[in-house]
């Protein structure tokens, strides 16, 4: 079987040969969960249907979504992420720290400074390597731009007041004073599919407890609730700043870990630092 992949990755045609039995290895960020396949040895046809299939908890391998690691012409590796629904995103914070350890403890390249091209530009990657092993990872993710920084909005009945980001994906922040009264699963799909987000949207829910520390929760597009969302945490560090709530360097402290964001003045770039986890390697059939 014969398969064409593409820049977005379904145009390009290379008419790569296909195979039934592809290597993955699970992956987490802070708890945010991947199947990273490489597309260099494994390319797949249909990314869409197999992160739906693949990514459910009990008739698959249990993930947020997919992550193909490819090749590029302009940068080191290019990574494409698609959610736990099948669609596909412009940017992943947590994949693009475990695709730096994955290339680097694979053998794929030896640099510490790695160049990564995704769907929202290029991020460049500093791994900390400890005995040939990656320990932290972080990520230049490019620079935020803001939305309306006041937006309000009627969801299930209640009024909310949030902080429109992109981070290269869409992201609504919203501060509260107390986060263990936020009912995420339910008041997470109306925000995602409000008639304001006609792609839909992230949705962060945060308690500043200090100038430094920022408690977050977070619904994802495409995936629900997950522990940890990376592009999610630079959001809200951002939207933290913006509302004059916290300084430039802030820990968000998510259901399954901390990840360190610093917004720097010069150059208006977001960077992002936190660990990557590899859970184990799997073969799947197609
Ligand atoms: N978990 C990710 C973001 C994944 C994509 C997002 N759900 C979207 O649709 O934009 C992260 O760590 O940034």
């Amino acid at each position: 079987m014969y398969c064409y992949k593409t820049k977005s990755y379904n145009n390009k045609i290379q008419g790569v040969k296909m195979t039934h039995q592809v290597k993955f290895t699970k992956m987490h960020g802070t708890g945010n969960d991947y199947i990273y396949v490489n597309t260099m040895l494994y390319p797949l046809a249909n990314p869409e249907e197999l992160a739906v299939k693949w990514s459910a908890p009990h008739t698959g391998i249990g993930s947020d979504g997919l992550v193909l690691i490819g090749p590029s012409d302009i940068a080191d590796f290019s990574m494409h992420i698609y959610n736990a629904d099948g669609s596909e995103a412009m940017m992943c914070g947590n994949a693009s720290r475990c695709i730096g350890k994955y290339v680097y403890e694979k053998g794929l390249t030896k640099k510490k400074t790695i160049t990564l091209e995704t769907l929202s530009g290029i991020k460049e990657l500093q791994l900390t390597v400890k005995r040939k092993k990656v320990t932290l990872v972080t990520v230049d993710m490019g620079a935020p731009t803001i939305g309306e920084i006041a937006l309000e909005l009627e969801a299930g009945g209640k009024q909310y007041i949030g902080t429109v980001i992109s981070m290269g994906n869409p992201h609504l922040v919203i501060f509260v004073e107390n986060i263990a009264k936020v009912n995420l699963s339910e008041i997470g799909p109306l925000l995602e599919h409000h008639p304001l987000f006609p792609h839909r949207t992230n949705i962060e829910f945060a308690q500043v407890i200090t100038e430094e520390e920022i408690r977050m929760k977070v619904w994802e597009r495409g995936s629900g609730i997950t522990q940890a969302c990376g592009t999610g945490a630079c959001a809200t560090a951002v939207a933290a700043i913006v509302n004059g709530k916290s300084g430039r360097l802030t820990n968000i402290i998510m259901d399954g870990g901390i990840l360190s964001i610093r917004w720097d003045n010069e150059s208006n770039h977001v960077y992002m630092t936190g660990e990557a986890i590899k859970v184990f390697n799997g073969t799947i059939s197609l």
